[in-house]
């Protein structure tokens, strides 16, 4: 099975946004896509319960996890991994038949899974979010209320990890200022669009300060 995928002969761009929980992506990508309507999101599937309000096939196909196994044993996802102890993937097919009808694709996964994708598809283009804090993270994932306290704090701990990968991406936003986040983000989607340079600052000291230990 080739783990490459193509959209040869059509102008579609695969983009990926990652970030930790709670640092606000989700807010950020559909408020991108109410901007720019011609970019179709991936719904993932996944081994999470879905949150209140959250439907089949709209925000993830939720499926068991022996389901979940069965599809990774029959290679229908471009990447896959566990993500804060449940499974998430991405299929295939769906990317590359958008991509082959021209669509720009955002598929909205972690860093694990943006590793595998930078491998099958290395013209892809990466977009790390970080929060302004640790504190103003914290305060999103509790003010968000979709989470218990135990999947809060599991969250909460393996920012550090995801947050190590940022240096990985190539391109960088502070979700700080949602307005200027989003208008960052819309600036690196039209700047890829038109083949032109856009100079973003890699945030270095504040990542330091997000992965110190206090
Ligand atoms: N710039 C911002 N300022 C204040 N609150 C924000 C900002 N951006 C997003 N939020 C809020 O933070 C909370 C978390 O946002 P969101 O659900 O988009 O995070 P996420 O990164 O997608 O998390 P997960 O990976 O768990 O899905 C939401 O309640 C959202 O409204
Ligand atoms: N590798 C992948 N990661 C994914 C995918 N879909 C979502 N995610 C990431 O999981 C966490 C948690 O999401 P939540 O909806 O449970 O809050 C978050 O970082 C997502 O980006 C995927 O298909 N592959």
């Amino acid at each position: 099975m080739s783990t490459h995928i193509s959209n040869a002969g059509s102008g579609g761009t695969l983009f990926i946004v990652a970030a930790p929980s709670g640092a606000g992506k989700s807010t950020l990508v559909n408020a991108l896509l109410e901007r720019e309507s011609s970019i179709s999101l991936s719904i993932s599937h996944t081994t999470r319960p879905p949150r209140p309000g959250e439907q089949y096939g709209r925000h993830y196909y939720f499926v068991e996890r022996t389901e979940f196994q069965r599809e990774v044993a029959e290679g229908i996802f471009l990447e896959h991994a566990e993500v804060h102890g449940n499974f998430y993937g991405t299929s295939r097919n769906t990317v590359q038949e958008l991509l082959q009808q021209g669509r720009d694709v955002l598929l909205e996964i972690d860093w694990q899974g943006a590793a595998q994708v930078r491998k099958a598809k290395p013209d892809c283009v990466s977009v790390f979010i970080l929060p302004p804090s640790r504190a103003e993270l914290e305060r999103r994932l509790r003010g968000r209320g979709s989470d218990s306290e135990e999947v809060i704090e599991r969250r909460l701990r393996n920012s550090r990890g995801e947050i190590a990968h940022a240096h990985e991406f190539d391109y960088i936003i502070v979700n700080d200022r949602f307005e200027d986040a989003l208008d960052t983000l819309q600036a690196i989607v039209r700047a890829v669009r038109q083949r032109t340079a856009l100079q973003c600052q890699r945030h270095e000291s504040l990542i330091r300060e997000l992965l110190a230990d206090r």
